[in-house]
């Protein structure tokens, strides 16, 4: 059981967003779908969901065609947030609910639980249009998760959201993962991909130039950060030669090396410098590895 994707390219006239992009993502497992604006994710989730045909290749959940029949198990929530502003709460989410093909007690059921769960059965009766933004994600949230689907394909959940409101999404979509929904993500926050996802691919252009688990894509990328915090001044180590980069910050600085023993000349910089607070060897964050693939200007 999964959702595969063989060779899929989309071209719109003689551009292509999609070029040959081949990605398994198992039962179970939540998979991260990275890449800079533009870079190819929303026009694949469309073609996922059959908004959008593919001019090549194949996508199949469960080894099956997503069509029509497929759709009460999947759950989406689009990037472009489409619910109607006039229209209240409730009545938003039944509407959808049962286009999903639930019951209308059913769906009943269901809305109650989740505005409950999210925080925001006050609003049930409310117009979206008097929403805040977070909390009409909130309810977009929902409508994506109320008939309990399969797959779930979430572009850019946790935007839009606050601090609080991120963990409360994050738990609730653990908890599908946990009871063996599949999901697919995309998201600009590496740090919440790297929280939650098994594993993940990042494009460019349309094109997959990372891809597998965290650990596996860690591993290849061969270089790591020294991490020093002190209170006197660092900057007088950003010539220390073998260092790739550096950032600086209130704490102290973070230098990037591919060669451990740089990691030494830099110990022994910063220790004549003054007193340090700190040191450590770190591996590199997937933010790093975005950055060095992807290019800074997208970080
Ligand atoms: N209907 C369309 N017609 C022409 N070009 C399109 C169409 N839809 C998308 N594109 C182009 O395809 C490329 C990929 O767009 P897409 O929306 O998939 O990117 P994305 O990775 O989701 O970006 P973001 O992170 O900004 O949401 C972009 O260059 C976009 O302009």
């Amino acid at each position: 059981m999964a959702l595969q994707l063989e060779n899929v390219t989309k071209r719109f006239g003689e551009f292509t967003a999609v070029d040959h992009l081949n990605l398994t993502v198992e039962k179970g497992s939540m998979y991260g779908f990275l890449g800079a604006n533009g870079a190819g994710k929303t026009t694949t989730f469309r073609m996922i969901l059959g908004l959008l045909n593919a001019n090549e290749g194949q996508i199949t959940w469960n080894n099956k065609t997503i069509s029509y029949e497929t759709s009460p198990e999947i759950g989406y929530l689009p990037e472009e947030r489409g619910l109607y502003p006039k229209m209240k709460v409730e009545d938003q989410l039944i509407f959808l609910g049962e286009l999903r093909g639930m019951k209308k007690a059913d769906a009943k059921k269901s809305i109650d639980y989740w505005l409950e769960r999210f925080e925001v059965s006050q609003n049930k009766n409310k117009k979206v249009e008097e929403l805040s933004k977070g909390n009409q994600q909130k309810i977009q949230v929902i409508a994506a998760l109320m008939h309990d689907p399969k797959l779930l394909i979430l572009d850019e959940p946790f935007s839009g959201l606050d601090p609080v409101n991120v963990e409360m999404l994050k738990k609730a979509i653990t908890d599908f993962r946990n009871n063996g929904a599949t999901i697919l993500f995309s998201s600009h926050r590496m740090d919440h991909v790297e929280e939650l996802c098994e594993k993940l691919s990042i494009i460019h252009h349309g094109k997959q130039i990372v891809s597998g688990s965290l650990r596996d894509v860690k591993r290849s990328f061969d270089r790591q950060n020294v991490r020093i915090r002190s209170d006197h001044d660092l900057t007088g180590l950003d010539n220390v030669p073998g260092v790739l980069s550096v950032a600086h910050s209130v704490e102290g600085a973070v230098f990037q090396i591919d060669d451990e023993e740089v990691a030494n000349e830099l110990l022994s910089a910063a220790v004549q410098a003054g007193p340090i607070r700190h040191f450590e060897i770190e591996e590199p964050s997937l933010q790093d590895i975005f950055i060095a693939k992807v290019g800074k200007e997208y970080a």
